[in-house]
Formats: C-alpha cells, sequence, structure tokens
C-alpha cells in the first residue's frame, strides 16, 4: 500500500487492483433495542472469494452484511477484514445497494466515480486513469458526462459498481444490486459481474434472495435460517464451472437442495406468525423464483 492508502502504481501509472483481503464473522449477535437480528453467527470468507448470503425475506441479510460494512456495530462477537476489527465503515470495503439514488444526482457520471479518490486526494492525472479504467470496466464510458437520472436502472448500477470499485476496495459489499432490475436486464449484469469479479479479485459478499442468481454467482451459497435472531444455517460449496447454466442438472440440483432450505425457513416463519399455509419447502411448494421463469 503507498501513503495515500491506494493500491501501489503499475508499470501502466494505474494502481493495481487491490487483492480482496478474507473476513471472519465471529459468534456476532446484532441487536435493534430489545430485538435481536441475528444471533450467534460465524463465517469465514478467503480472500477473493464472492459468497452470496441467502435467506427469506427479512432473516437479516443485510444487517449481517451491514456489520461488515461497518455500519452496525455487534453487540456480541467480532467482525474482522483482512485481520483488522471492523469498527465503522472504510473505503476499502465498498457497498453496492439496491437503491441507485446512492449515486449523486448533481453529479455525471464520471464525477461519481471520481469522487471517492479525489476525497483522497488521488491526484487528478492519476484519478482520470482510474476513472475511465473503471468505466470502461463496466461498459460506461459512452455515458461518462451523463447525470445519474439520464441513466437506465442498469446503468445506475454500474456507476455504483465503478464508484465502488474506483477507490479500489479489497471487499465489495453488494445488497441486492440488482433485486430493482427487470429480468433480462439483471441476467446481463449477472454475467457483467461474474467478469469484473474475476478482473478485479476482489473479495465479494453478495446479498440475495434469488436462489438462481446465487448459484449464477456464488462461490459459495451461504443461507441464514429465519430471524428473528436469525444465524447461519448452511454453507453450500458451489465449484459447478463457470459461467453456469441453471438448466444445468448439477445447477437444477443445487437449485432444489437451496429451495428446500429456503422453503422450510418461510414455513418456519408462517408457523410462528399462525399463517401456515401448507408451505413446506418441497419443490413447487414455494412461489417460483424469478431466475426459474427465464
Ligand atoms: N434499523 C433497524 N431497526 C430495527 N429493526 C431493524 C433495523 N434494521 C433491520 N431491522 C430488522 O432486522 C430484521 C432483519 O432485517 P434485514 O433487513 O437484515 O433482513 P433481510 O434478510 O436483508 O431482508 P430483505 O431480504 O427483505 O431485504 C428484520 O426483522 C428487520 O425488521
Amino acid at each position: 500500500m503507498t501513503v495515500d492508502g491506494t493500491a501501489p502504481a503499475t508499470s501502466a501509472g494505474l494502481p493495481a487492483s487491490r487483492a480482496g483481503s478474507p473476513i471472519r464473522i465471529r459468534d456476532v449477535d446484532i441487536r435493534f433495542g430489545e430485538f435481536v437480528a441475528v444471533r450467534g453467527a460465524s463465517l469465514d470468507i478467503a480472500a477473493g472469494e464472492l459468497v452470496c448470503l441467502l435467506g427469506p425475506s427479512g432473516c437479516g441479510k443485510s444487517t449481517l452484511l451491514n456489520a461488515v460494512a461497518g455500519f452496525v456495530r455487534p453487540a456480541a462477537g467480532e467482525v474482522t477484514c483482512g485481520g483488522e476489527a471492523v469498527t465503522g465503515p472504510d473505503v476499502s470495503r465498498g457497498v453496492v445497494f439496491q437503491s441507485a439514488e446512492a449515486l449523486f444526482p448533481w453529479l455525471t457520471v464520471r464525477q461519481n466515480v471520481a469522487f471517492g479518490p479525489q476525497m483522497r486526494g488521488v491526484p487528478k492525472a492519476r484519478r482520470d486513469a482510474v476513472v475511465d479504467r473503471y468505466l470502461a470496466m463496466v461498459g460506461l464510458a459512452h455515458s461518462a458526462e451523463r447525470f445519474p437520472e439520464q441513466l437506465s436502472g442498469g446503468m445506475r448500477q454500474r456507476a455504483q459498481l465503478a464508484r465502488v470499485l474506483a477507490n479500489d476496495p479489497s471487499v465489495v459489499l453488494m445488497d441486492e444490486p440488482f433485486g430493482a432490475l427487470d429480468a433480462q436486464t439483471r441476467l446481463v449484469m449477472q454475467v457483467e459481474l461474474d467478469r469484473i469479479w474475476r478482473e478485479t479479485g476482489a473479495t465479494i459478499v453478495f446479498v440475495t434472495h434469488d436462489i438462481g442468481e446465487a448459484i449464477l454467482l456464488g462461490d459459495r451459497i451461504v443461507t441464514m435460517t429465519a430471524g428473528p435472531s436469525a444465524a447461519i444455517k448452511k454453507d453450500y460449496r458451489c465449484d459447478l464451472p463457470r459461467p453456469r447454466d441453471l438448466t444445468d442438472p448439477a445447477c437444477a440440483a443445487l437449485f432444489r437442495e437451496l429451495r428446500e432450505d429456503i422453503g422450510a425457513e418461510v414455513a418456519r416463519t408462517l408457523r410462528a406468525q399462525g399463517l401456515d399455509d401448507g408451505h413446506d419447502g418441497r419443490p413447487g411448494a414455494d412461489r417460483p423464483e424469478r431466475t426459474e421463469e427465464r
């Protein structure tokens, strides 16, 4: 690392992408007042891994991600990133939100992406090179001078990702980043993210409730139990060759396994609410997943 906190320059004068950092979540409890959202969560994520956090709506995925981001302080336990305790937000842990409102509407795409490096005092020539690199990486070079309101939903999410990557994060935390996109754009973005992840080498934690999306992207798929007091339920290693095809028999088998896993949690929530409708997590017993319809 250089003194200004950026990655060292390559022979081309551009900062080299920072290698991914390992993340360690150990015995974490997260409370909101009396409400226990997450209890006893432990998870180790290796440097450069892409891990999908999957679980029923409201179980605590975002809350756990926010603890890694440093937005939420655990009531118990510890989160470390690269061996250092997470005590608050840091540019080395970039966050991509579902809402494109995260972009500054009064800045152009280029200015949005340049914002982080500018705040860190990166000299203009290098800043421009960094911005150009990441705009090209996310396919937005031609839209650099547009404002967020002039972009489609998919383009806004690309801009968000470029803005995060311009800070050379070692960890990228993505909270249902494609959740608001139409099915086709979502599919394109999933393919793009797979490529960008390999180009940057960052560790990615990707929150989704879409089983198909998790299978397309994850090295590992980690499921959570239904809240309150949500915990890590099961850790699925997913080393199927990429790019993945959900109609491939191995993907389809994993899809069924995950649907049973998540379906059982949904059923547990419904029972707890006295709304049990016979939903038992068996294939076909829950609503079809969005990606299944493709
Ligand atoms: N700031 C907060 N104050 C109080 N309760 C909160 C707060 N943030 C989250 N919660 C509660 O914590 C639980 C977990 O919420 P969280 O947003 O992490 O779930 P999620 O799995 O990400 O859901 P979804 O998939 O629907 O986005 C929920 O019961 C939610 O109401």
